[in-house]
Protein backbone atom coordinates (compact mmCIF):
# COMPACT_ATOMS: atom_id res chain seq x y z
CA UNK A 1 0.00 0.00 0.00
CA UNK A 2 1.21 3.58 -0.96
CA UNK A 3 -0.15 6.30 1.37
CA UNK A 4 -0.53 9.81 -0.36
CA UNK A 5 0.54 12.48 2.28
CA UNK A 6 0.42 16.23 1.90
CA UNK A 7 2.84 18.52 4.23
CA UNK A 8 2.00 21.78 2.12
CA UNK A 9 -1.34 23.43 0.70
CA UNK A 10 -1.40 22.83 -2.36
CA UNK A 11 -1.98 26.18 -4.58
CA UNK A 12 -5.36 26.17 -6.64
CA UNK A 13 -3.18 27.00 -10.02
CA UNK A 14 -0.93 25.67 -12.14
CA UNK A 15 0.66 29.01 -12.51
CA UNK A 16 3.09 30.92 -9.82
CA UNK A 17 3.50 34.35 -8.75
CA UNK A 18 5.11 36.23 -12.35
CA UNK A 19 2.99 33.67 -14.10
CA UNK A 20 5.74 31.48 -14.56
CA UNK A 21 4.28 27.83 -14.57
CA UNK A 22 4.40 25.93 -11.42
CA UNK A 23 7.68 23.31 -11.83
CA UNK A 24 6.41 19.75 -11.07
CA UNK A 25 8.91 16.55 -10.05
CA UNK A 26 8.32 13.32 -9.29
CA UNK A 27 11.23 11.42 -7.41
CA UNK A 28 11.67 8.04 -6.33
CA UNK A 29 13.71 7.45 -3.09
CA UNK A 30 15.47 3.66 -3.62
CA UNK A 31 17.69 1.92 -1.32
CA UNK A 32 18.17 -1.20 0.33
CA UNK A 33 16.35 -1.44 4.31
CA UNK A 34 17.03 1.31 7.29
CA UNK A 35 19.40 3.30 5.29
CA UNK A 36 17.90 6.20 5.81
CA UNK A 37 15.00 6.67 3.13
CA UNK A 38 12.84 8.04 5.65
CA UNK A 39 14.80 9.96 7.50
CA UNK A 40 16.00 12.22 4.46
CA UNK A 41 12.81 12.43 3.02
CA UNK A 42 11.46 13.74 6.22
CA UNK A 43 14.32 15.87 6.72
CA UNK A 44 13.67 17.82 3.60
CA UNK A 45 10.07 17.66 4.54
CA UNK A 46 9.92 19.07 7.36
CA UNK A 47 13.73 20.15 8.59
CA UNK A 48 13.34 17.61 11.39
CA UNK A 49 14.72 14.12 12.35
CA UNK A 50 12.91 12.29 14.27
CA UNK A 51 14.78 9.28 14.79
CA UNK A 52 12.14 6.29 14.08
CA UNK A 53 10.03 6.09 11.16
CA UNK A 54 7.36 3.80 10.39
CA UNK A 55 7.85 1.26 7.34
CA UNK A 56 4.46 2.60 5.43
CA UNK A 57 5.10 3.37 2.08
CA UNK A 58 4.43 6.99 1.11
CA UNK A 59 4.11 9.78 -1.43
CA UNK A 60 4.83 13.08 -0.37
CA UNK A 61 3.11 16.18 -1.75
CA UNK A 62 5.45 18.93 -1.36
CA UNK A 63 5.43 22.84 -2.53
CA UNK A 64 8.12 25.09 -1.82
CA UNK A 65 9.71 28.23 -3.96
CA UNK A 66 12.86 27.36 -5.24
CA UNK A 67 14.85 30.24 -7.23
CA UNK A 68 11.73 32.34 -7.15
CA UNK A 69 9.85 29.54 -8.98
CA UNK A 70 6.74 27.80 -7.71
CA UNK A 71 8.05 23.67 -7.27
CA UNK A 72 5.55 20.89 -6.34
CA UNK A 73 7.38 17.63 -5.26
CA UNK A 74 6.35 14.24 -5.25
CA UNK A 75 8.30 12.28 -3.65
CA UNK A 76 7.28 8.44 -3.14
CA UNK A 77 9.21 7.21 -0.06
CA UNK A 78 9.63 4.02 -1.18
CA UNK A 79 10.49 0.40 0.91
CA UNK A 80 12.69 -2.63 0.50
CA UNK A 81 11.49 -5.66 -0.81
CA UNK A 82 11.90 -8.42 2.11
CA UNK A 83 12.95 -11.19 -0.82
CA UNK A 84 16.74 -10.89 -1.64
CA UNK A 85 16.38 -11.67 -4.71
CA UNK A 86 13.68 -8.69 -5.33
CA UNK A 87 16.00 -6.24 -3.21
CA UNK A 88 17.56 -4.60 -6.67
CA UNK A 89 14.38 -4.74 -8.26
CA UNK A 90 12.30 -1.34 -9.27
CA UNK A 91 9.24 -1.66 -10.75
CA UNK A 92 8.28 -0.40 -14.63
CA UNK A 93 5.32 1.96 -12.74
CA UNK A 94 8.03 3.36 -10.68
CA UNK A 95 10.46 3.56 -13.62
CA UNK A 96 7.42 5.53 -15.60
CA UNK A 97 5.89 7.61 -12.62
CA UNK A 98 9.38 8.99 -11.81
CA UNK A 99 10.83 12.02 -13.28
CA UNK A 100 14.13 11.61 -11.04
CA UNK A 101 15.42 9.31 -8.34
CA UNK A 102 17.34 9.39 -5.34
CA UNK A 103 19.29 6.39 -4.30
CA UNK A 104 20.60 6.09 -0.79
CA UNK A 105 22.80 3.77 1.09
CA UNK A 106 24.30 4.17 4.57
CA UNK A 107 28.15 4.34 4.29
CA UNK A 108 28.26 1.45 7.05
CA UNK A 109 26.41 -1.12 5.43
CA UNK A 110 28.28 -2.68 2.56
CA UNK A 111 25.54 -4.83 1.20
CA UNK A 112 23.49 -1.46 0.88
CA UNK A 113 26.02 -0.33 -1.37
CA UNK A 114 26.06 -3.43 -3.92
CA UNK A 115 22.10 -2.89 -3.50
CA UNK A 116 22.55 1.04 -5.17
CA UNK A 117 24.44 -0.22 -7.55
CA UNK A 118 21.61 -3.08 -8.55
CA UNK A 119 19.48 -0.48 -8.43
CA UNK A 120 21.00 2.20 -10.55
CA UNK A 121 22.03 -0.46 -13.37
CA UNK A 122 18.07 -1.28 -13.38
CA UNK A 123 17.30 2.50 -14.00
CA UNK A 124 19.33 3.00 -16.56
CA UNK A 125 18.69 -0.58 -18.31
CA UNK A 126 14.92 0.54 -18.15
CA UNK A 127 15.31 3.82 -19.06
CA UNK A 128 17.45 2.99 -21.83
CA UNK A 129 15.16 0.12 -23.11
CA UNK A 130 12.19 3.06 -23.04
CA UNK A 131 14.42 4.92 -25.31
CA UNK A 132 15.61 7.50 -22.72
CA UNK A 133 19.29 8.07 -22.34
CA UNK A 134 19.04 10.58 -19.79
CA UNK A 135 17.62 9.94 -16.30
CA UNK A 136 18.39 11.72 -13.67
CA UNK A 137 19.55 10.15 -10.91
CA UNK A 138 21.38 11.38 -7.07
CA UNK A 139 23.10 8.58 -5.29
CA UNK A 140 23.64 9.49 -1.40
CA UNK A 141 25.85 7.81 0.84
CA UNK A 142 23.64 8.39 4.43
CA UNK A 143 24.74 8.25 7.85
CA UNK A 144 28.33 10.07 7.67
CA UNK A 145 27.74 11.14 11.10
CA UNK A 146 29.08 7.55 11.79
CA UNK A 147 32.47 7.62 10.59
CA UNK A 148 33.97 4.92 13.32
CA UNK A 149 31.49 2.60 11.46
CA UNK A 150 32.53 3.39 7.86
CA UNK A 151 32.27 0.64 5.69
CA UNK A 152 32.28 2.22 1.90
CA UNK A 153 34.69 5.24 1.30
CA UNK A 154 33.89 8.19 -0.05
CA UNK A 155 35.82 7.58 -3.69
CA UNK A 156 34.03 4.43 -3.82
CA UNK A 157 31.05 6.40 -3.58
CA UNK A 158 32.13 8.53 -5.78
CA UNK A 159 32.97 6.17 -8.31
CA UNK A 160 30.14 4.53 -8.48
CA UNK A 161 28.45 7.50 -8.91
CA UNK A 162 30.65 8.36 -11.68
CA UNK A 163 30.07 4.98 -13.78
CA UNK A 164 26.36 5.48 -13.95
CA UNK A 165 26.26 9.33 -14.98
CA UNK A 166 24.92 10.40 -11.45
CA UNK A 167 25.53 12.73 -9.23
CA UNK A 168 26.56 12.08 -5.81
CA UNK A 169 26.39 13.30 -2.34
CA UNK A 170 27.27 11.76 0.99
CA UNK A 171 25.26 13.43 4.26
CA UNK A 172 23.62 12.67 7.85
CA UNK A 173 20.58 13.20 7.49
CA UNK A 174 20.51 12.85 11.26
CA UNK A 175 22.92 15.59 11.69
CA UNK A 176 21.72 18.08 9.10
CA UNK A 177 19.18 19.63 7.02
CA UNK A 178 21.36 20.75 4.36
CA UNK A 179 22.72 17.66 3.29
CA UNK A 180 18.61 17.06 2.45
CA UNK A 181 17.84 20.41 0.73
CA UNK A 182 21.14 19.97 -1.17
CA UNK A 183 20.62 16.65 -2.34
CA UNK A 184 16.57 17.44 -3.58
CA UNK A 185 17.68 20.85 -5.03
CA UNK A 186 20.37 19.23 -7.36
CA UNK A 187 17.84 16.04 -8.60
CA UNK A 188 15.34 19.18 -9.54
CA UNK A 189 18.49 20.97 -11.57
CA UNK A 190 18.63 17.70 -14.02
CA UNK A 191 15.31 16.87 -13.91
CA UNK A 192 15.02 20.34 -15.84
CA UNK A 193 17.79 20.25 -17.72
CA UNK A 194 16.43 16.54 -18.83
CA UNK A 195 13.22 18.32 -20.00
CA UNK A 196 14.96 20.88 -21.29
CA UNK A 197 17.51 18.98 -23.34
CA UNK A 198 14.56 16.71 -24.44
CA UNK A 199 12.76 19.78 -26.01
CA UNK A 200 16.23 20.44 -28.15
CA UNK A 201 15.92 16.82 -28.98
CA UNK A 202 12.23 17.02 -30.24
CA UNK A 203 13.33 20.43 -32.00
CA UNK A 204 15.66 19.32 -33.77
CA UNK A 205 13.79 16.14 -34.88
CA UNK A 206 10.58 18.73 -36.02
CA UNK A 207 13.65 20.83 -38.19
CA UNK A 208 14.95 17.89 -39.62
CA UNK A 209 11.33 16.01 -40.14
CA UNK A 210 10.43 19.70 -42.38
CA UNK A 211 13.34 19.75 -44.49
CA UNK A 212 13.18 16.37 -45.29
CA UNK A 213 9.43 16.69 -46.15
CA UNK A 214 10.81 20.18 -48.25
CA UNK A 215 12.94 17.60 -50.00
CA UNK A 216 10.44 14.93 -50.29
CA UNK A 217 8.28 17.56 -52.25
CA UNK A 218 11.08 18.53 -54.58
CA UNK A 219 11.72 14.95 -55.18
CA UNK A 220 8.79 14.28 -56.34
CA UNK A 221 7.75 17.88 -58.13
N1 LIG B 1 23.30 7.92 12.85
C1 LIG B 1 22.41 8.08 11.89
N2 LIG B 1 21.29 7.35 11.89
C2 LIG B 1 20.39 7.54 10.88
C3 LIG B 1 20.61 8.47 9.84
N3 LIG B 1 19.56 8.41 9.00
C4 LIG B 1 18.73 7.51 9.49
N4 LIG B 1 19.21 6.97 10.63
C5 LIG B 1 18.62 5.92 11.47
O1 LIG B 1 18.56 4.72 10.69
C6 LIG B 1 17.37 3.99 10.97
C7 LIG B 1 16.61 3.75 9.69
O2 LIG B 1 16.17 5.01 9.18
P1 LIG B 1 14.91 5.11 8.21
O3 LIG B 1 14.83 6.50 7.74
O4 LIG B 1 13.71 4.49 8.83
O5 LIG B 1 15.45 4.17 7.04
P2 LIG B 1 14.61 3.62 5.79
O6 LIG B 1 15.59 3.34 4.72
O7 LIG B 1 13.49 4.53 5.46
O8 LIG B 1 14.06 2.29 6.43
P3 LIG B 1 12.96 1.26 5.81
O9 LIG B 1 12.04 2.03 4.90
O10 LIG B 1 12.27 0.71 7.01
O11 LIG B 1 13.76 0.26 5.09
C8 LIG B 1 16.59 4.82 12.01
O12 LIG B 1 16.89 4.32 13.29
C9 LIG B 1 17.16 6.23 11.85
O13 LIG B 1 17.10 6.96 13.05
C10 LIG B 1 21.83 9.24 9.87
O14 LIG B 1 22.13 10.08 9.01
N5 LIG B 1 22.68 8.98 10.92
Amino acid sequence: MVVQLRTAPQQPGRMSEGSQPKVEANILVLGAEKVGKSALTVRFLTRRFIGEYGDIESVYTHNVMVGGRDVCFSIWDSTCPQAAELQGWVSEKQLRWADGFVVVYSICDRSSFHLARQQLQRIRQLKRRGGSEKSPVILVGNKRDLQHRRAVSSEEGRLLALSMNSGFFEISAAETYHGALVVFHELLDLVRDSRSSGKKAVGIRGIVRTMSAVFGRRRTE
